[in-house]
């Protein structure tokens, strides 16, 4: 007996018709991003066998916008999500990590209502180790429909986003995604070639016991993320009086599945490190489209300061301290930043393990 699974075609079939007025439009556009998502895991599946890993260029010289080497595997997936979503006729334009400016449309491409921005490649330095990686993606609405986008179009805060995803390449492709309704999570099935909904509706849980940071920077955080990180580290001896565990997997695909799945709280924190950088990762194409991921699962992700998706982007490539997960993690680390702001000097900062001699020395 045949028995009927969700093919992300059926789903987004499904979706349209609670929409009466609905084009097809966007359905059109996942179809289009779904098979782009194919492709690159075919690629980063075969890895070495078809030539993929390593730099773009043999003397490492290949360096995108954000002065950061490109991977062979970051070039590809640019092109691929260039090429497999032109064609839609859904976009009016497209941005990505790896382009310095708003990519234009070839004159034969029909302009549709949607703008699509990307990270192809989240987690490169992973591809060589055989880590998991991924693709992470953001649908905006285009403010002129059916014309090309500007650059000021796709300035438009987190909550504006119409949907939001983003794809795994690990021990299976997945394509995770929201559009207002929930989270719901895909696996590819590569003897049909379609993605199947496996995981509907995905919840994180409000409690967790586990961090993940790169304490590398512990010297350059700032007074609330130390007192946080310090709290955790204490485990039951401490104010928290239960014991934490700690990942970090330095793919920020992984860690969200991750999260989605078990709970956690994902923190990279404004830092001294760089001033002219406020965070790591990057607004338009990496924390909107988490946030809006993780807020629909029932999570809460703010920089510290204010929630990420109400951040005003002034430029494509802007970077934001990140910090998600589990609501009453985050809050606790936002009502840190909050007593920090006030002046209010916690008396957990007075710990031992803030000494002198301490791991978590204060400056
Ligand atoms: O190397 P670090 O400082 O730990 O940073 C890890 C972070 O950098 C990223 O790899 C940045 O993404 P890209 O690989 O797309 O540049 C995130 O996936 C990850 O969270
Ligand atoms: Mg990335
Ligand atoms: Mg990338």
């Amino acid at each position: 007996m045949h028995q009927r699974r969700t093919t992300l075609t059926r789903y987004t079939i499904e979706q349209e018709h609670r929409h009466p007025g609905a084009s097809g439009e966007f359905s059109g556009l996942l179809n289009s991003l779904a098979t782009a998502i194919k492709i690159i895991s075919n690629q980063v599946n075969k890895g070495a066998l078809v030539g993929m890993l390593g730099d773009a260029a043999s003397d490492g010289a290949a360096v995108n916008v954000q002065g950061e080497v490109q991977k062979k595997l970051d070039v590809m997936s640019n092109d691929v999500m260039l090429k497999e979503n032109e064609f839609s006729g859904h976009l009016s334009g497209m941005a990505s990590e790896e382009m310095e400016d708003v990519y234009a449309l070839p004159a034969h491409c029909k302009r549709g209502k949607y703008l699509l921005v990307f990270d192809p490649l989240d987690g490169s330095s992973n591809i060589d180790v055989n880590l998991t990686v991924g693709t992470i993606f953001s649908i905006l609405r285009a403010p002129n429909p059916g014309k090309d986008a500007s650059l000021e179009d796709f300035l438009q805060p987190g909550t504006e986003q119409v949907c939001a995803g983003l794809a795994l390449y690990g021990p299976s492709t997945m394509l995770v995604l929201t559009t207002g309704n929930g989270v719901d999570g895909f696996t590819l099935d590569r003897d049909i070639g379609a993605f199947i909904l496996t995981h509907p509706q995905m919840r994180i849980p409000a409690e967790t016991h586990e961090f993940a940071i790169n304490s590398s920077n512990e010297r350059f955080w700032e007074p609330p993320v130390k007192r946080y990180v310090e709290e955790c580290l204490a485990g039951k001896t401490g104010p928290r009086g239960k014991d934490f565990n700690m990942r970090w997997v330095a793919s920020l695909v992984a860690e969200t599945f991750r999260i989605l799945t078990r709970g956690g709280i994902f923190m990279y924190p404004r830092d001294s490190k760089d001033p002219a950088k406020p965070g790591r990762l990057r607004l338009m194409y990496e924390a909107n489209p988490i946030s809006f991921l993780i807020e629909q699962a029932g999570g809460a992700s703010t920089t510290g300061r204010e929630r990420v998706m109400n951040v005003a982007p002034t430029d494509l490539h802007q970077r934001v301290p990140l910090i998600f997960g589990s609501k009453n993690e985050v809050e606790r680390l936002s009502s840190y930043h909050a007593e920090y702001a006030s002046g209010k000097e916690p008396d957990t900062f007075n710990s031992p393990l803030f000494s002198t001699r301490s791991l978590f020395r204060t400056q």
